[in-house]
């Protein structure tokens, strides 16, 4: 029989049906698996009473985006302290910790990122360290250390303070036209501005320029994911993917990541050309690409082109996104509580004089302003919540236990507002962080940038920024609130307000 014959000699209806048989046992055993995996979590979360759950919602129904739904997430943390479960649907359960000693244990461990929400960052950012995971976590962290180091980050600061004066110029501009002013914008390009300056070495001029394609392509992929994140059935690749907004994602995505590969290959070849890795390295100032161009390991191994994108792509996502917000609320904080903007206005005039910018030396000499920042950003925490994906079983100090697999979200507005942890948590008291009084506080009681091996690398960074930022904004304005539009939290990449950010600015002169 010749070949052509013997492939038509097998029965077609015998081969369909070893097929349908495959396809049922594989869909069988996934099932059992979730069954299995269902009835562990059940039984380990019956150690963990909850609010009352719709039997197929569970709560996501509760969640209205209504600016607060971070305040029900608190207070389900008072009614079953410590942390509770929070059911989306029937199968998907998130443990939601609410307390620093059970925040403690999880900070201590370097479980993987959750795949639900870090999902969709993936289809931008790539692996970058804030989704990788393991030995290659590992590996990146070590190398992107030495980027932060204070010796670096101090270059920075003449960035920050140029960026920051751009900015007060363009809201000087409106402060004629318009009665109130939502800062959320300008500040979110300043910080976009400042980050890619600091990574790319590259001026964009995006404050200016509006028409700048690749900050643009930036804004608009943020924008996108937040739509993303906001509409349940955009959780599906496949539903996202056929939208109108999955098709504007994937072209702007694509016309982004060129720039960024086009700015790699052409630093790499300059690099080489001048041979600047081995020679000047010490004695000039590289930025955060000339530095992940220029890491090794012990073993003399570096990036490749694709992992440096995804750092890069890391970088100016999470260090322009979060200090957007993190600015924004500090200036909505410091409207809010003139009594304090005047103490910080003070304490920022008597180092500046009559200057109008600021230097790296400055940053250490506003010690009230820096402890206004930090309890804003108790408040107004940039990244509200984190998730984990338990890589191994996990024991907390009462005893309770979750297994491996389990899905943990960490609710830092919760244990930054707990009333066991915080005396009078929603008032706004910077003295919680003098000196005497922050050496009492719990370890894990104070996280905007989280703790542990993974905590925010880029904290120093932000904190700089922040100073910056505020220092330069209280000299040049008085800033008050226009109580007939006051923001709605919103906590999707980072914290957001649903209607912006208004506040009244007026010029201040030097000796008022
Ligand atoms: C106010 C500003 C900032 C806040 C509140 C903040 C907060 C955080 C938090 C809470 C995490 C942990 C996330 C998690 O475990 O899921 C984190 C991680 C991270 N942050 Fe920040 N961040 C800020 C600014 C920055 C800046 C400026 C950069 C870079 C220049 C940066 C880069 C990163 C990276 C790369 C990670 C992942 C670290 C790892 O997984 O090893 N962040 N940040």
């Amino acid at each position: 029989m010749g070949l052509l014959e013997s492939i038509y000699s097998v029965d077609i209806y015998r081969v369909v049906h070893l097929a349908a048989v495959f396809c049922l046992s594989v869909v069988l055993a996934k099932a059992i698996l979730l069954y299995q995996r269902c009835t562990e979590i059940s039984k380990a979360l019956k150690a963990f009473p909850g609010p009352p759950s719709h039997w197929l919602y569970g709560q996501a129904n509760e969640f209205h985006q209504d600016g607060q739904d971070l305040d029900r997430l608190l207070n389900w943390g008072l009614q079953y302290p410590y942390a509770n479960p929070v059911w989306f649907g029937k199968f998907v359960v998130y443990m939601n910790i609410t307390h620093p000693e059970y925040a403690k244990a999880l900070l201590s461990r370097t479980d993987p990122k959750d795949t639900i929400t870090y999902h969709h960052l993936i289809s931008w950012i790539g692996k970058g360290l804030s989704v990788l995971s393991g030995q290659i976590w590992d590996k990146h962290r070590k190398l992107l250390t030495s980027s932060f180091h204070f010796d670096v980050l101090n270059l920075y600061v003449n960035q920050m303070a140029e960026s920051t004066k751009i900015m007060l110029g363009k809201l000087e501009e409106q402060i004629t036209s318009s009665d109130t002013i939502d800062i959320y914008p300008y500040v979110t390009l300043m910080t976009l501005d400042t980050i890619i300056k600091c990574t790319l070495g590259w001026n964009s001029n995006c404050q200016i320029d509006r028409e700048n394609t690749y900050t643009n392509d930036l804004l608009e992929l943020t924008r996108l994911l937040n739509e993303r994140l906001c509409f349940f059935p955009y959780y599906s690749d496949f539903v996202f993917s056929f939208s109108p907004s999955g098709f504007l994602f994937r072209k702007v995505y694509k016309t982004s990541q060129q720039h960024t590969a086009n700015i790699i290959k052409q630093r790499r070849e300059t690099l080489l050309r001048e041979d600047k890795l081995d020679k000047d390295q010490q004695s000039r100032h590289l930025d955060f690409l000339e530095m992940l161009l220029a890491s090794q390991d012990e073993n003399g191994q570096g990036l490749s082109d694709e992992d440096i994108r995804a750092e890069l792509d890391t970088i100016i996502f999470e260090g322009h996104n979060t200090t957007a917000s993190g600015i924004s609320w500090i200036l909505y904080c410091m409207a809010k509580y003139p009594e304090h903007q005047h103490k910080c206005r003070k304490e920022i005039r008597e180092v500046l004089r009559e200057r109008d910018t600021l230097q790296w030396n400055d940053l250490t000499l506003f010690p009230y302003t820096t402890m206004c920042v930090k309890e804003s950003l108790r408040l107004y925490s940039p990244m509200p919540i984190l998730t984990r994906r338990l890589s191994k079983p996990i024991s907390f100090s009462d005893g309770r236990s979750l297994p491996e697999g389990c899905l943990v979200s960490m609710c830092i507005d919760s244990i930054h507002r707990n009333p066991e942890v915080w005396e009078d948590p929603e008032v706004f008291d910077p003295l919680r962080f003098s000196h005497e009084n922050s050496v009492l506080l719990h370890s894990h009681a104070y996280l905007p940038f989280a703790a542990g091996p993974r905590n925010c690398i880029g904290q120093k960074f932000a904190m700089n920024e922040m100073t910056v930022a505020i220092a330069l904004t209280l000299n040049a304005f008085e800033l008050s609130l226009d109580p007939s539009q006051l923001p709605i939290k919103e906590a999707l990449l980072v914290l957001k307000s649903k209607n912006g950010i208004h506040l009244r600015i007026q010029k201040q002169t030097q000796n008022k």
